[in-house]
C-alpha cells in the first residue's frame, strides 16, 4: 500500500477497493481539481500531474471524476489516464442547471462539511439550515463553525451558539476566531479525514482554511518538466493539512443549493419530522388540525415558528425541483419521439 498517499485520506479500505487495480498495474490518485474534463490529480500529497478520464462509454454525468475521488491511473508516456473511479463514500452534489435530473459531482469523500456561518451579522438560520440539508444529503457529518468571534462579545457568543444549536439538532456547533486562533484546537479535532468548507460569501471560508492550513497552501507549489507532458501544478482545490487529512474547497461548492435533497431535509429537520410521526392525521398539514404535536411544540416553545417555516420552504424546494426535472425528462422524451418520427418519415419519402 503506497503509504504516502495517508496524509491525502488514503486508508486500508481504499486499498481494498484499489486492489483489483493494483493487480492490473495501475496507481491510485486522488483528485484535486476538475476543469473541464482536464483533471489533476494527486500521486503525492504535495504534487500533481494532469490526467485525462476514459472512463467506460455510458458513464453518467455523476460517475465522471470529481474533486476528492480516488481514481486508477495508468501513467502512460504522452499523459495519464483516469480508467477508474473508487466507489464513493460521500458525494456533495448539485443539480446542473436547467438539466434534466442529472447532477453534477461537486466535491467525493468529504467527511466532514464545515459550514462557516459569521457572528458579526445577524444570523441567517434559515441559510444555515440550506447548508446542513446539502451537507446530511452528502452523507457527511456537517459541523457548524461560527466565525470571527473576536468581533462579539461573550455574550452575543453565548446567544449565537444557542440559536445555531437549535437550527443544527445534534451536530456540534463550534466558535473560532481566524484571528485570533481561539477555537482552532477544537475545530481540528472535529474534522475528519477529508473537510469541506461551504458558508455564504463574506463568512470567513478562505481565512479559516488559511488558518486551518497554515503555510502548507502556499508550499505546494513544485514544478518539474520530464519532457514527456507532464508537469506538477499547484491543486488549490484539494489542501493537504498539516496536522494530516485534507480540505476541499472548490469554488462551485461555496454556493450549493437544497434541489434534490429530500434525505437531507429530513435529517435537517429530523426533529420536526420526529413530532409529525406524533400528529393524530397521517397527512396532517401542521396548520390547524386537532392533535398536532407540531403546533403544540411551537405553542410550548420547544419549536420555533421560522423553523417549521424554513422546514416547509425546503420541502417545497425539493418539490419544485422534482417537478421540474420531471417535466425535463417528459421534454427530452417528447424530443426524441419527434426526432424519430421525422427520420422515419424522411425515409418514408426516399423510399416512394
Ligand atoms: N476579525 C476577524 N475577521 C475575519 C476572521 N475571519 C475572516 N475575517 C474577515 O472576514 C472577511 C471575509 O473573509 P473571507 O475568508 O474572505 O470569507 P469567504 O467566506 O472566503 O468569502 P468568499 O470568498 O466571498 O466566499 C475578510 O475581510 C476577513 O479578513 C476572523 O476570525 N476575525
Ligand atoms: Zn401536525
Amino acid at each position: 500500500m503506497p503509504s504516502d498517499l495517508r496524509p491525502l485520506g488514503w486508508d486500508e479500505e481504499w486499498a481494498a477497493a484499489f486492489a483489483s487495480y493494483a493487480a492490473a498495474g495501475l496507481l491510485p490518485a486522488r483528485v484535486g481539481r476538475v476543469d473541464r474534463g482536464r483533471l489533476e490529480v494527486h500521486l503525492r500529497p504535495s504534487e500533481t500531474v494532469h490526467a485525462v478520464a476514459h472512463l467506460e462509454a455510458g458513464a453518467a454525468v455523476e460517475d465522471q471524476p470529481a474533486v476528492g475521488d480516488w481514481v486508477a491511473v495508468d501513467p502512460r508516456s504522452d499523459g495519464a489516464v483516469v480508467t477508474g473511479v473508487l466507489p464513493r463514500r460521500t458525494l456533495i452534489v448539485r443539480s446542473s442547471a436547467g438539466r434534466r435530473s442529472e447532477g453534477q459531482a461537486m466535491a467525493a469523500n468529504v467527511d466532514t462539511v464545515l459550514i462557516a456561518v459569521p457572528l458579526e451579522r445577524e444570523a441567517r438560520l434559515a441559510q444555515l439550515e440550506r447548508f446542513l440539508t446539502v451537507g446530511w444529503e452528502s452523507g457527511a457529518r456537517p459541523v457548524v463553525v461560527l466565525t470571527k468571534s473576536d468581533v462579539v462579545d461573550h455574550d452575543e457568543i453565548d446567544v449565537a451558539l444557542l440559536r445555531a444549536r437549535e437550527a443544527a439538532p445534534g451536530v456540534q456547533v463550534l466558535a473560532v476566531s481566524a484571528e485570533t486562533r481561539t477555537g482552532t484546537d477544537a475545530l481540528r479535532s472535529a474534522i475528519g479525514a477529508t473537510t469541506a468548507v461551504v458558508g455564504q460569501s463574506g463568512a470567513g471560508k478562505s481565512t479559516l482554511v488559511n488558518a486551518l492550513a497554515g503555510a502548507e497552501v502556499m508550499a505546494t507549489q513544485a514544478t518539474r518538466q520530464d519532457g514527456k507532458g507532464r508537469h506538477t501544478t499547484t491543486a488549490r482545490e484539494l489542501i493537504p493539512l498539516p496536522s494530516g487529512g485534507v480540505l476541499i474547497d472548490t469554488p462551485g461548492l461555496r454556493g450549493i443549493g437544497v434541489h434534490d435533497a429530500s434525505d437531507g431535509v429530513a435529517q435537517s429537520f429530523s426533529d420536526i419530522e420526529a413530532l409529525a410521526e406524533e400528529c393524530r392525521f397521517r397527512d396532517c398539514t401542521h396548520e390547524t388540525e386537532p392533535g398536532c404535536a407540531v403546533t403544540a411544540a411551537i405553542d410550548d416553545g420547544a419549536l420555533t415558528r421560522r423553523r417549521l417555516d424554513s422546514y416547509r420552504k425546503q420541502l417545497r424546494e425539493v418539490e419544485w425541483a422534482g417537478r421540474r426535472n420531471a417535466a425535463d425528462a417528459r421534454a427530452a422524451h417528447a424530443k426524441r419521439w419527434a426526432e424519430q418520427t421525422a427520420h422515419g418519415k424522411g425515409h418514408g419519402r426516399g423510399v416512394h
